[in-house]
């Protein structure tokens, strides 16, 4: 080793998490070491949450200008310059670039290491020639994307969300294996880019959403012409001439689908090889997941983890809040566990987005509920717009408390921090009934929906006669 640095805190891995918890750390007085093996910002702002969607935000262009005939403007899609697509991709994420780099964390004091790391000890971690005697350690490795077992697909040149979005050209046609939220953002930015877009879902799209919802953003894959195979399991995969051949097996039989292009799209898979757990004394349960307690403390109650690594949710905003009870405990000693109101928002067009409980997890704990919805044919906004897909449910106790709510429709995902607030704060249905809220946007619904919740008892007899009642002494 040439190099001994001693640390409070020793990060591995500098995506979302691993640079929340060294930004904060540093800027409240710790002295930080960062290790990364490979891109600064991981995940997210290289090949996840960034580029896909840039990528998207160009699919919606496209699809918007044949779209503006519907308010008396012709517009039509000259080309889609696929080299000009791929450097606005590139130079969004370069744009934000700056904001993960080593120059400015070693601003904020951080000692960055561009190496990969791996435990040697309890506290001590070494990577790049250079070991790290820390206070406290923080795993923040992510993860990557799993690939399924599916004979032949390892003689096949499949992308993944590492690979596709440095394509060179245009993909002729796209197969899609996974219905997530992955599949669905890639599957539709493609789509409304000129590619023809195959999706394979061994279950059901978009599986762990709201089915009501989910079914909006089918019928609006279908209309874009995706063309979906749902309950459809790949059983083959194999090379051809000029790109790839997928079998999948449904209800009606095998079918062979043919591609250009493999998007493989089916999850993530949370790894630890190469760093050595055990020389920390760091332990994993039988499916190979970190046993974590809720103050993200791992067995070795030095070592922490946060992000994917954590083996919960995957979204960066909760990399981020797991940064936070990290900081909290570590650096202030304070008991913070990691219990967030978690939102979120898959960025199709329309987004669907949630927060809380959903119908299945009410009725999973006996929870009395009612639903309140409103539709966004009937906002004005929408209307205006004509773009009137989607609608807003809300699950509610029968003492009015927030306890779930979904949005899908264009803004959902804006929408839905409303809903997190409410749920957070343990806001009621009046809360969000009594707010005023400008006119025209489509946040209004969340008002419509809640306000619903006093339809029946404003608009009552008992409140007509009362009305009449009053009315003869003013
Ligand atoms: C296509 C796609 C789109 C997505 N879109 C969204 C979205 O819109 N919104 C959202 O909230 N989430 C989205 N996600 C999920 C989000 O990207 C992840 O949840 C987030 O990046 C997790 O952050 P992380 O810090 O845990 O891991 P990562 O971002 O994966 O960072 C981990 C880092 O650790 C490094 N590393 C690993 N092992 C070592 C080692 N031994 N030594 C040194 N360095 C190491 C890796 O190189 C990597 O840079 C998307 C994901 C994908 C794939
Ligand atoms: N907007 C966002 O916040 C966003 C966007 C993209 C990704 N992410 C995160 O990244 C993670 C990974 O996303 P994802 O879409 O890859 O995973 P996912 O696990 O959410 O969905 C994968 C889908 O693939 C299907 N599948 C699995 N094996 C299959 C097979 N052999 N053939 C066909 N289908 C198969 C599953 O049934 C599932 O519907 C998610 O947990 C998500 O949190 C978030």
């Amino acid at each position: 080793m040439s190099e001994t640095i001693q640390a409070d805190i020793c990060v591995i891995g500098a995506g979302s998490g691993g640079l929340s918890v060294a930004a904060g750390a540093s800027q409240m007085g710790a002295s930080v070491v960062l290790f990364e093996k490979a891109e600064m910002g991981g995940d997210c702002l290289n090949v996840g949450c960034v580029p896909s969607k840039a990528l998207l935000a160009a699919g919606h262009a496209a699809h918007g200008a044949p779209q503006a005939a519907r308010y008396g403007v012709d517009a039509s899609v000259q080309a889609v310059d696929w080299a000009r697509l791929r450097a606005h991709v590139q130079g969004v994420i370069a744009e934000i670039a700056p904001m993960d780099s080593v120059a400015r964390y070693t601003g904020f004091g951080v000692r960055v290491v561009q190496a990969e790391a791996r435990f040697t000890g309890p506290r001590s971690v070494e990577g790049g020639g250079i070991r790290v005697e820390a206070k406290f350690v923080v795993i923040a490795t992510g993860s990557t994307p799993a690939v399924p077992p599916i004979p032949g697909l390892d003689g096949v040149a499949f992308l993944t969300n590492e690979t596709v979005f440095d394509l060179a050209e245009r993909p002729r046609r796209l197969l899609v294996l996974g219905g997530g939220p992955i599949g669905c953002e890639l599957a539709q930015a493609h789509a409304r880019l000129g590619c023809e877009v195959v999706l394979v879902e061994a279950k059901t799209l978009l599986g762990t959403e709201d089915p009501e919802a989910a079914e909006v953003v089918r019928l609006a894959l279908r209309r874009d012409g995706v063309e979906l195979h749902e309950g459809a399991a790949a059983v083959h995969a194999g090379p051809t001439g000029d790109g790839v051949d997928l079998v999948v097996r449904g209800e009606a039989g095998e079918t062979v689908l043919s591609g250009s292009h493999l998007l493989v799209a089916v999850g993530r898979r949370v790894g630890f090889e190469g760093l050595d757990l055990a020389r920390a004394g760091i332990e994993t349960d039988e499916r190979g997941r970190l046993k974590l307690d809720r103050r993200l403390r791992t067995s070795n109650r030095r070592v922490f983890a946060v992000g994917d690594a954590a083996g919960g949710a995957q979204f960066t905003h909760l990399a981020g809040f797991h940064a936070g009870i990290v900081i909290r405990n570590a650096l202030f000693r304070l008991p913070a566990k990691s219990d967030p109101v978690l939102p979120r928002v898959t960025y199709t067009a329309p987004e669907l987005a949630s927060v809380g409980a959903d119908e299945a997890a009410l009725r999973a704990r006996g929870q009395a509920f009612e639903v309140l919805r409103w539709p966004f044919s009937e906002n004005d906004r929408a209307i205006a717009e004509r773009d009137v897909d989607g609608f807003t449910k809300l699950y509610v106790s029968p003492k009015g408390r927030i306890l779930g709510a979904v949005v899908v429709g264009t803004g959902a995902g804006e929408i839905v921090s409303l809903y997190t607030l409410a749920i957070a704060k343990k806001l009621k249905v009046s809360d969000i009934a009594g707010l005023v809220v400008p006119y025209p946007t489509r946040a209004e619904v969340a008002k419509r929906a809640a306000g619903s919740w006093y339809v029946p008892k404003l608009f009552s007899a008992r409140t007509r006669r009362i009305v009449r009642f009053l009315m003869r002494f003013a």
